[in-house]
């Protein structure tokens, strides 16, 4: 398995089937402002409001190669193993990345477990060995990475940007880049304006 990160903005998500789990896929893919489309005879109850507020577009019916054929992402978590490996297969075939959630193998990737901090994501997959122990880890990593990183990487990301914009100098660059990095500015946000002032005086805005 390999690792990576994917820009999913404008891509159709499908996921197959319309249980808990899919309930479950579902609320995490809107963790990451996702809407999803589900295809199932019957669904969970928890998708009726996120049908009504928008969130999630519900189409009532057992899938098939046509509902998916368009999808960038699919999920399968019906629990029809026959239609679950069919599709499978034949999106596998068409190039399309597949979420197998019975039998990972039928599949080409995996949902790992996910702390979110503004800019900061850290993933934490077990390659299918435990999901419950990467949720664990994601879960143990909160207080460490708790919510100041929201605003420190606002700060990272700003910065970073202001740089590769105005100095031309790879050295000078790494220099300022490093810098912004030390967690002095994490436990620290009055020294980021600091920082800040420095930089644009240094390499002011042309
Ligand atoms: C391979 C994978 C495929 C995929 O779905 O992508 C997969 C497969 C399966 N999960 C099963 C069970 C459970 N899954 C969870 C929870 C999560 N499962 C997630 C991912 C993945 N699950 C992928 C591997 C990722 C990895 O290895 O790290 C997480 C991380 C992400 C997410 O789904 O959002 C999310 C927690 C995150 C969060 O909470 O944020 C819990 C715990 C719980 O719910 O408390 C249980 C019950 C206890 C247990 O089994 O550990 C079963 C057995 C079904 C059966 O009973 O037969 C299968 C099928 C099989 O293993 O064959
Ligand atoms: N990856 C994970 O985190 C986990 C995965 N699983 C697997 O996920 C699958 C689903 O689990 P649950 O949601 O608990 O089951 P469930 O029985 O609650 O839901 C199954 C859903 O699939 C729908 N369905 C059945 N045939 C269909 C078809 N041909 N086309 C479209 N939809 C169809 C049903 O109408 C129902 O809505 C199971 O195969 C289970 O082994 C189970 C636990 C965790």
């Amino acid at each position: 398995m390999f690792p990576v990160m994917i820009d999913v903005t404008n891509q159709k998500i499908v996921i197959a089937g319309g249980g808990q789990i899919a309930f479950h896929k579902t609320e995490n893919l809107l963790r990451f402002g996702i809407c999803a489309h589900i295809i199932s005879p019957d669904f969970h109850p928890g998708f009726e409001k996120l049908a009504a507020e928008g969130n999630v577009i519900l189409h009532r019916k057992k899938v098939e190669w046509d509902d998916v054929k368009d999808a960038f992402l699919i999920m399968l978590v019906t629990d029809d193993a026959v239609a679950n490996s069919r599709i499978a297969s034949l999106a596998k075939k068409h190039g399309k990345l597949v979420v197998h959630a019975e039998q990972t193998d039928l599949g080409n990737a995996q949902i790992p477990a996910v702390l979110i901090r503004g800019k900061l994501m850290i993933s934490v997959s077990t390659c299918g060995a435990s999901p419950t122990l990467s949720k664990e880890i994601r879960d143990q990593l909160e207080d460490q990475f708790d919510e100041r990183y929201d605003e420190y990487l606002e700060f990272l990301y700003n910065t970073r940007q202001y740089i590769k914009k105005h100095i031309d100098s790879r050295p000078e660059r790494r220099k300022w880049l490093k810098k912004a990095a030390q967690s002095f500015y994490l436990d620290h946000p009055e020294e980021r304006e600091r920082y800040m002032a420095e930089l644009t005086s240094v390499y002011p805005a042309l």
